[in-house]
């Protein structure tokens, strides 16, 4: 048994880049974790990515699907069968979809937490997994009518894999995350989507805005497409917004003050979105360091910022073709700024005027 853990086996259910990153920080915990999937390579890689062997999933005191949304009514047969009468906890994108399902089965509702790790890539698959995958991250969780000791166990989970517990009401949810993380997910393939068959001199010269837009659009489609249809009603609305704003913008789009009011609404946006502990708004030092194009150069950064404790909260890499030097930009707090500019510049390395 783990010694901050109350259970010391978990079966998980899908061993892809969720349930595999699960498995991974649960393993490093000492306990003792059975992987499955449908396909046996993935659960192979899996299983042996845990250091043991794998039991019974029936046999496991926690059960943790992490399979796509349609798959999720399966992993519910699957333990029907299996009489699984322990705890299960979902992991999956949306919430008033699963919870339906188990209330319709044989399972018990109050034995399973329906939760979401609000932590991803936009890589799919048991080769993307980390075991740091959740830490500092918002995991939510839905507590109505769950036993008390299903919750306590979900939440010792959570919280073991680094993550920080959210409880609300799952229709609340798949609102939330309609905005926060599904409409994002379309503006960002949609926006991807009109780089393609343009001159890839043009392409040649994208820097971190597009970067920074287009991540996500590397997404898997088969994943999202059942994540957009389960919460399709949440998400129109949204939908029919943006478009709205953006038929404004295509009228107004030779008025200098239209568009500056755009800008501007989107500050005004973009100062909502919490820090990365779910604090208050970012405000961050971003610390411009010039370096060479040779390998080991961020590495040595890190050691040097290790030497004097600075936090990393986020970085930025900016590189031209061709350039013999770029630029890394840290994002650190004001304190670790000053000290840090002071240590990278004692030691030879050109650093630029920090900005807010
Ligand atoms: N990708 C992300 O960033 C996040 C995903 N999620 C949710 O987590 C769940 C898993 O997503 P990922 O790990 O990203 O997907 P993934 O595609 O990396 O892994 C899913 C795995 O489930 C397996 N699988 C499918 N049907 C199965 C079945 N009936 N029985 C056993 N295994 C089965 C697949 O073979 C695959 O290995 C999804 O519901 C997703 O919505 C939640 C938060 C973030
Ligand atoms: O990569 C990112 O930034 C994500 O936002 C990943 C993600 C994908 C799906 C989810 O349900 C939650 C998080």
């Amino acid at each position: 048994m783990s010694a901050k853990l109350p259970f010391s086996s978990v079966g998980i259910i899908g061993s892809g880049l969720i349930g595999t990153s699960i498995g991974l920080a649960l393993s490093k915990k000492g306990v003792s974790v059975t992987m499955l999937d449908q396909d046996s390579r993935t659960q192979g890689i899996a299983q042996a990515l845990m250091g043991n062997q794998g039991e019974e999933i029936s046999g496991a005191e926690l059960v943790i699907a992490a399979v796509p949304v349609s798959a999720f009514p399966m992993v519910i047969t699957t333990l029907e069968r299996a009489t699984f009468k322990s705890v299960l906890i979902d992991v999956t994108s949306i919430k008033i979809k699963p919870v339906l399902e188990v209330s319709k089965s044989s399972l018990s509702s109050s034995q399973f937490l329906p939760t979401h790790p609000m932590a991803g890539r936009e890589f799919s698959g048991v080769e993307s997994a980390r075991a740091d995958l959740f830490e500092g991250r918002p995991w939510m969780i839905d507590s109505t009518g769950v036993e008390q000791q299903a919750l306590a166990w979900g939440k010792a989970l959570i919280e073991s894999l680094g993550a920080q517990v959210i409880d609300m009401p799952a229709a609340d949810h798949d609102q939330a995350v309609a905005l926060v993380s599904h409409l994002p997910q379309l503006i960002s393939s949609l926006l991807a989507k009109q780089l393609t068959g343009k001159p890839a001199s043009w392409l040649e010269l994208s820097g971190g805005g597009l970067r920074d837009t287009t991540r996500i659009a590397a997404s898997d489609p088969t994943l999202w497409k059942e994540i957009i249809a389960a919460n399709s009603s949440a998400i129109a609305p949204l939908l029919k917004s943006l478009a709205s704003d953006l038929n404004s913008l295509v009228s107004n789009i030779e008025s200098e003050s239209f568009v500056a009011g755009v800008i501007k609404d989107g500050q005004a946006g973009i100062a909502l979105i919490p820090g990365k502990h779910g604090g208050k708004a970012r405000e961050y030092t971003y610390l411009p360091i010039v370096i060479e194009d040779k390998p080991g150069q961020l590495a040595a950064i890190f050691d040097e910022c290790a030497k004097v404790s600075a936090n990393i909260e986020d970085l930025s890499i900016e590189h031209s073709p061709g350039q013999e030097t770029g630029l890394i930009t840290l994002a650190v707090s004001h304190s670790d700024a000053a000290i840090l500019k002071a240590h990278l510049e004692s030691e030879g390395w050109d650093v630029h005027a920090p900005r807010s």
